[in-house]
This record gives structure tokens, C-alpha cells and sequence, in this order.
């Protein structure tokens, strides 16, 4: 459904001098070095799939979307989105796509949500009939019916991103790219608005490119994750590959009913065993040490009353690639 390959986008910054002459004479100036934004970028995305796409602040995400979505020109490279070159069928691939930037609204700021819904509706042609139909599904999917006639500039933020999402749906494209889709939002709009991507793409099978900084984004909604930095893809698979990759460990953690002598880290053959209160937090490799060998250890140390198991926070595990 996605492809890029071989992408580059390169900014030349001129250098800037001091002052109105120095301002002047940088307009002229052939000093310059070059930003590679994204550096031979080659992936592709089937249709249906809801991928993460996650990477440090400046690693080259909104340069990518904007790529894949027409609004920028690749340096070299080509990109194709639905059997599309977005560079070159602009208007055609435009049907296709939706697209939502968290901080940056689409809509018209002083007009009334239904307004910006009207011009768009005129904009991709979308009939009486199936502009109904999508005001009934939205209303019932993100609740816009109570604030359709609200200026933009007076919705709240939940607000105002669940009116871009809708917007970005008008004319039912089948792929949806999210330039960062929760931020600023509070927990409950994070929520809804998880829900209604999740069944965006599960039940109408769009295909969906996320990025995101909140890894709870990436853990409830993505089946594969593309990590970049500096322009560069750097990993690329499921969530359970990318723990797996950078090897962070698992965590058992064990309440006892009394503190029971247990033995030392290496003779077990686990990375760490360290006591939390009466909370026995073992961090171990699952593919030195498998976890039913683990949880019959501990039983026999002492009376556990409760065992958690728990995978290592995304966060962590991007801190550890970055
Ligand atoms: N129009 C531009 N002119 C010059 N440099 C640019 C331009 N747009 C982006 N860049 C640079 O390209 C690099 C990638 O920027 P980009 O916005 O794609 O990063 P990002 O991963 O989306 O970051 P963030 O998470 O902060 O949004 C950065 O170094 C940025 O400064």
C-alpha cells in the first residue's frame, strides 16, 4: 500500500551573519551545509497494517510524512502510496489519503466546524448522501454533533483533534497518516481517541502510519514499529522484536509472605534480584532462563502471595536505542 524507497531529503542552511548587511549578504552567500532530514529511507507498509513510527525529536518523522503525502519533493528516491507517486499524481493520491498534524490544525480557524466540514466535503466531492452517512458515523465514533458549530479557535484541544480526525476522513481514504495525533490531549481524550483509530483500522482496515512520542500509542495501537534516527531507519518489526532486539530484560516481581534467603544474582543465572520492601524484583533474559523454570524457583524459596510479570517500558527501551 506504502512504499519508500531509497528516500532523501536533504535541507540546505545557509549560514546567517550578524546584522542588517550580514542578513543581506547570507541571502547571497554560497556557505551552506546540508540537513540530511532523511537518509536513504526504504520501507514498505501493507494494506491494513497500523504502524508506529517513532524516533527522537529532529530524527526525520514529519519529513518522512510529509513525503509519503505529497506535501514535500524528495531530494531523491521515490515514494508510491496506493500505486501513486504523491509527487507526481498530487490530486489523485490526495483522494486517497487522510492526514492530521497534532500541532498544526487543518481546519479554519474562525469558521465553525461544520463550515470547515462543508468546504472539504465540496473540496473532495463527496455527495449529499454519503456526507450524511459520515456525520452520523462520526457523531456516533468521536461525539463532534455537540460541538458542529463551534468556531475551531473555541474547541477544546480534545475537541479540535477529534474534528481534524473527522476532517481527515471526509472522503473515506484508505490511508491515514498521524503526525502526532494525542499530544497535549488529557487521558480520556487519549483514550477515545485510541478507540476510534483502533477501529478505523481493524474494522474498515485503513492503514495506518503513526507518529508518536507516547508510547502508550505505540503499545495499545501497533502491531510494527519503524524506529529512526538521524534520517535513518535504525529498527523495523513488532513490538515483541524491538523488546527482544535491544535486549531488555523481564521483570518477575514476588511478594512473600516472609523474606526468604534466596541466592545471589549469578548462581541463578538472572541479570539482577533485588529487594523492594518484602518485594523480591528479578530481572532476568527469557532466552537464558525461560520463566515456568523461574516461577518454580521462587516458589521454592519461600510463600510467594502474589507474582507479577511485567515487559520492560517502551521508554526504556527507546531510551536504550537512542
Ligand atoms: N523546512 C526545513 N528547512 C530546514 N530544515 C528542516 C526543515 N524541516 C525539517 N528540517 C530539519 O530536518 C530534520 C528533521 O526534522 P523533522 O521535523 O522531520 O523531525 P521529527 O522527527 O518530525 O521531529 P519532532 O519529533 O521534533 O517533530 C531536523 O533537523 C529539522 O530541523
Amino acid at each position: 500500500m506504502i512504499t519508500a524507497s531509497n528516500l532523501n531529503k536533504h535541507f540546505k542552511m545557509y549560514e546567517t551573519r550578524k546584522g542588517m548587511l550580514g542578513s543581506l549578504s547570507s541571502l547571497f552567500s554560497s556557505k551552506h551545509h546540508l540537513i540530511k532530514a532523511v537518509d536513504h529511507l526504504t520501507f514498505s507498509i501493507k494494506e491494513g497494517e497500523f504502524v508506529g513510527y517513532i524516533g527522537p525529536n529532529g530524527a526525520g518523522k514529519s519529513t518522512t510524512i510529509k513525503m509519503l503525502s505529497g506535501i514535500l519533493h524528495p531530494t531523491s528516491g521515490e515514494v508510491i502510496v496506493g500505486g501513486l507517486s504523491p509527487q507526481k499524481n498530487r490530486k489523485e493520491t490526495a483522494r486517497r489519503i487522510g492526514i492530521v498534524f497534532g500541532q498544526r490544525t487543518q481546519l479554519w480557524w474562525d469558521l465553525p466546524l461544520r463550515d470547515s466540514f462543508e468546504i472539504l466535503k465540496a473540496m473532495y466531492k463527496v455527495s449529499d448522501r454519503t456526507y450524511r452517512d459520515f456525520l452520523k458515523l462520526y457523531d456516533d465514533m468521536l461525539d463532534i454533533g455537540a460541538f458542529m458549530e463551534t468556531p475551531v479557535r473555541k474547541l477544546s484541544l480534545g475537541q479540535r483533534m477529534r474534528g481534524d480526525l473527522a476532517a481527515a476522513m471526509i472522503h473515506n481514504p484508505d490511508v491515514l497518516f498521524l503526525d502526532e495525533p494525542t499530544i497535549g490531549l488529557d487521558v480520556s481524550a487519549k483514550t477515545g481517541i485510541r478507540a476510534f483509530l483502533k477501529e478505523l483500522n481493524e474494522n474498515e482496515n485503513k492503514t495506518i502510519l503513526l507518529t508518536t512520542h507516547d508510547m502508550d500509542d505505540i503499545e495499545q495501537l501497533c502491531g510494527r514499529v519503524i524506529v529512526i534516527n538521524h534520517g535513518k531507519i535504525i529498527l523495523d518489526g513488532t513490538l515483541e522484536h524491538m523488546r527482544q532486539t535491544i535486549g531488555l530484560p523481564s521483570i518477575m516481581e514476588v511478594q512473600y509472605a516472609a523474606k526468604p534467603k534466596v541466592p545471589i544474582a549469578e548462581e541463578l543465572g538472572v541479570e539482577q534480584l533485588k529487594w523492594d520492601g518484602s518485594k523480591l524484583v528479578i530481572h532476568y533474559d527469557r532466552k537464558l532462563i525461560p520463566a515456568p523454570q523461574l516461577l518454580k524457583d521462587v516458589g521454592l524459596w519461600g510463600e510467594p502471595l502474589d507474582i507479577q510479570m511485567k515487559e520492560p517500558d517502551i521508554e526504556d527501551i527507546i531510551q536504550k536505542i537512542y
